[in-house]
């Protein structure tokens, strides 16, 4: 927060035409003290120390024995205990809360202090304007410096002791510029005044008003000049198009991870596959910034009893929005786990209960993999793989890794297949090409696997691939021969 300056000099009234410390309010509009990050970090260590609480494969405390056991809690387990009912009295989002830093001290001294200027000290007499100056005597003065010259300041301030903060949370307190006269809002030459109520005199905006709704413009028009040609340059060139819509695709995706982390810990608690909800809710608006839209069959086709493993086709990053648009509740996903030191999409992947895998080790997959068989049914989730293990956006399918099919029959559990249209038609990095476009969705009958052993995993494989290939090839408006024209 940073130091006010010494609230006399803003008396009210044009005494003084020299220039007021315009830089002199701000300190009077410090925004409210951010929410205490501490209580974040003590909330976030809280929920990975409850004994309860599920960390994942990566978290394991110290001295855990490194066995197939760490992938134990591989699955999400909603925490038993909410580390925000921990906190010593009742949270506060307002950080009232006990262990909340206090505001310093000369601010609330301030406070009293400055209680006194809206009407200068107690007893003074009720000046309204001030009392006219007697005529200046003797030759004229000669020209003092450039600021005598400048036309007197209006009146400026309704003062009051200061709300410690811009949006006033103290009863009718706070050093604020009385409506009328605020320099930089536009419109707000014709607000009431504030700060006491009474009626000040005059109504007119102050050359400051003027100047700082002039400066208004100037930034509204620059920022649209700007628009303007960043359009023209993606109407002109594909390469400016791809560039800009991917970047900002990256950036929604970091940004959206960013706020919605602390939703999910607040929330939820810690990692969950109830934070998927959340995230899935986040990601589903993401295709109205891109002209995207999902045409989906076979919805019905999730409601199987108990889990189940999905898998689908993986075209680029892009999936993440048709994975969201038809994830069915209580899903979480294989991914690499290169995923989860990707900044905060690494942390809003932990947070959703992604199980993470190094698909550079068979063995240490296979060891995950085999775990969460074990658990899947315990916590009754469903698991979602990308059975070709990598991006593929050439219109066809890759050859099917064997670890989803693995799971489903260590697991006895059904395989859902789903099937995304052919991105080529609006998307491919090769031709610098990123439209709008529509993308047809079909969930597939699922597939048993009861009585099935990993013998017939390779039969479970190729019958699934062939399956979703017909589908994939269908959807897209292909035939069934050859890779894609593209
Ligand atoms: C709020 C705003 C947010 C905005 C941001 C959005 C955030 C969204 C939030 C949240 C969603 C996040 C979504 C993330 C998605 C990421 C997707 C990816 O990362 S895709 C890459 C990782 N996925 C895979 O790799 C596929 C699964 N892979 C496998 O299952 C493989 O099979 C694997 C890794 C286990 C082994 O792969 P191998 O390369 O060794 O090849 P193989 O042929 O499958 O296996 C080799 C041998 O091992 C046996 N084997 C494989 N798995 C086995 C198992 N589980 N048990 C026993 N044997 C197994 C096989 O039978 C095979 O043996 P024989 O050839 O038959 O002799
Ligand atoms: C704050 C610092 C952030 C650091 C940069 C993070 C940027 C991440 C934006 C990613 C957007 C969403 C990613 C969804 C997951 C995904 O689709 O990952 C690709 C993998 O399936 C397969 O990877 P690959 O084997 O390389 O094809």
């Amino acid at each position: 927060m940073r130091k006010p300056t010494d609230p006399t000099s803003h008396q009210e009234g044009p005494k003084d035409p020299t220039p007021i410390p315009w830089d002199a309010l701000e300190a009077w509009e410090d925004p409210i003290p951010m929410q205490d990050t501490k209580t974040l970090h003590h909330m976030v260590r809280r929920s990975k120390n409850t004994p309860h609480s599920t960390t994942g494969p990566h978290t394991t405390p110290r001295g855990t024995p490194k066995t197939p056991h760490h992938a134990r809690r591989a699955l999400p387990i909603a925490p038993r205990r909410n580390p925000i009912s921990h906190q010593e009295g009742p949270y506060d989002p307002h950080g009232h809360h006990e262990g909340a830093p206090k505001l310093p001290h000369h601010a609330t001294r301030d406070t009293k202090t400055r209680r006194h200027t809206k009407r200068g000290p107690k007893n003074a007499p009720h000046n309204t304007t001030a009392a006219p100056q007697p005529p200046p005597t003797g030759p004229p003065p000669a020209p003092g410096p450039v600021t005598e010259l400048r036309a007197p300041k209006p009146p400026l301030l309704a003062l009051s002791p200061p709300h410690g903060g811009r949006c006033g949370r103290t009863r009718g307190g706070g050093a604020e510029l009385s409506r009328a006269h605020r320099p930089h809002k536009a419109g707000a030459a014709h607000a009431a005044p504030r700060g006491g109520g009474r009626k000040r005199g005059g109504g007119s905006v102050g050359l400051g008003g003027s100047r700082g709704r002039g400066m208004e413009l100037g930034w509204l028009l620059w920022g649209a000049a700007v628009l303007l040609l960043l359009h023209l340059l993606m109407e002109l060139s594909p390469a400016v198009n791809f560039v800009l819509r991917i970047g900002f695709y990256y950036v929604l995706c970091i940004v959206c991870s960013g706020l919605t982390a602390p939703v999910c810990l607040l929330v939820n608690g810690g990692r969950t596959v109830k934070n998927m909800r959340i995230i899935k809710t986040v990601v589903k608006s993401f295709k109205y910034f891109f002209g995207l839209r999902f045409e989906v069959k076979g919805l019905e086709n999730f409601d199987v009893e108990g889990p189940a493993i999905i898998v689908s086709n993986h075209q680029s990053i892009l999936d993440m929005m048709g994975l969201m648009e038809v994830l069915p509740d209580g899903c979480v996903q294989v991914g690499k786990k290169e995923l989860m030191y990707a900044g905060t999409v690494g942390l809003i992947t932990y947070l959703g209960g992604v199980i993470f895998i190094n698909r550079k080790s068979t063995t240490s997959a296979k060891m995950v993999m085999a775990e969460v068989a074990k658990t899947m049914t315990a916590d009754n989730v469903k698991v979602w793989v990308y059975p070709e293990g990598t991006r593929n956006c050439t219109g066809d399918l890759l050859p099917f890794k064997k670890g989803a099919f693995h799971l489903a029959v260590q697991a006895q559990v059904p395989v859902i297949p789903v099937v995304y249209s052919s991105f080529t038609t609006f998307y491919n990095p090769k031709k610098n090409l990123f439209t709008s476009g529509k993308i047809k969705v079909e969930v597939l009958p699922p597939i048993e696997t009861k009585g099935l052993t990993s013998d017939d995993v390779s039969d479970l494989t190729d019958r699934c691939y062939n399956i979703m290939r017909e589908t994939l090839f269908r959807l897209s408006g292909r035939s069934g021969e050859g890779k894609d024209s593209s």
